[in-house]
């Protein structure tokens, strides 16, 4: 069992589409959106070894800002809640959440203290966006060209031991200014594709109820050292990249970088060169 099945359990319970997004939102009535976004990050599934505490704090903070981003909305305010072994970790592990919030322009507004046998922390977000610029994974149609932003597989090749990629997987970046970017460009969807790409792609396509056919000569495969690249690149998380859906004659606007890998098609699947790509990401099981 895996969180995405789990988290079917209790669909009937949320609703659909508040299970189905990055971030929930609340219409403010006034033209503009609240996007909020919750997730828990843990020291032995979530922290590689050998990571400092001031890049634990940025990756928790890091992880919702990107949530935030991928709505194309403007993050405001993250609120931090620490459960530490010891309570010498906690100024280095705010020292890297605050840096990371305010590099994107969020401020780190309130939290809380637990003790914990294991090093626990849930971060939730909070950002704005106009109405007509709010971005979710639903809105995918027949005849959008499909596109990233940045390399996925760098992260993976960093956790296989590729130092050259060690700020990739430790200190990733929310797209902020990428994901508002897209947003006004028109895209009809987005989301990040923090759990990998492929998995992502089967999100989206879902929520939209649409499909997806990738040509994988516009692949822009990372550079690794070992290992298959292909593999990192579809199936490997914690790039915090973001997929997006756009009719093609709203691309011209768009000034960011970004490579188109596929189109969305009616059936409803993803493929890569005429085969089924296989539906699997990071997860946490039991
Ligand atoms: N315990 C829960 N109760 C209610 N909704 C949940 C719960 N867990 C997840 N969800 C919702 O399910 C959806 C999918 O969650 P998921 O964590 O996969 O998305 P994500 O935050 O984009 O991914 P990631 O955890 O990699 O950042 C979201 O809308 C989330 O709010
Ligand atoms: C062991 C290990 N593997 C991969 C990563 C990269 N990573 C960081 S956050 C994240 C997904 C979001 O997490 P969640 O789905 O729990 O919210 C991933 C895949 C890591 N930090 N540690
Ligand atoms: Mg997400
Ligand atoms: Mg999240
Ligand atoms: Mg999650």
């Amino acid at each position: 069992m895996d969180d995405r099945s789990l988290l079917d359990s209790i669909r009937h319970l949320i609703g659909e589409d508040e299970t189905a997004d990055d971030c929930a939102g609340f219409d403010l009535s006034d033209g503009r959106i609240l996007v909020s976004s919750t997730d828990m990050l843990h020291e032995t599934t979530d922290f590689p070894k050998g990571m400092t505490e001031f890049e634990k704090g940025w990756m928790s903070a890091a992880v919702t800002l990107s949530d935030i981003a991928s709505c194309g909305a403007q993050p405001i305010q993250l609120l931090v809640a620490v459960g530490l072994d010891d309570p010498a970790r906690l100024v280095p592990f705010m020292e890297g959440a605050v840096a990371c919030a305010e590099s994107v322009g969020a401020k780190v507004a309130g939290g809380d203290i637990d003790s914990h046998t294991e090093l626990t922390v849930v971060t939730t977000g909070f950002g704005i966006v106009e109405r007509s610029c709010c971005c979710r994974r639903t809105g995918a149609s027949p005849g959008d060209l499909v596109c990233i932003t940045g390399t996925p597989g760098l992260a993976m090749a960093a956790l296989e031991g590729d130092e050259r990629y060690r700020k990739n997987l430790l200190t990733p970046v929310p797209q902020v200014k990428a994901g508002q970017k897209i947003a006004r460009a028109k895209a009809s969807s987005m989301m990040d594709i923090s759990d990998g790409l492929a998995i992502s792609l089967y999100d989206m396509a879902q929520a939209s109820g649409v499909g997806f056919v990738l040509d994988s000569k516009n692949f822009n495969l990372p550079d690794v050292c070992s290992g298959s690249a292909r593999e990192y690149y579809l199936y490997g998380g914690g790039d915090f990249g973001l997929l997006f859906c756009i009719p093609p004659a709203c691309l011209s606007a768009l000034d960011t970088d970004y490579t188109v890998i596929g189109t969305v098609v009616s059936e409803k699947g993803v493929w890569c060169d005429g085969d089924p790509v296989e539906k699997r990401g990071y997860a946490h099981s039991w």
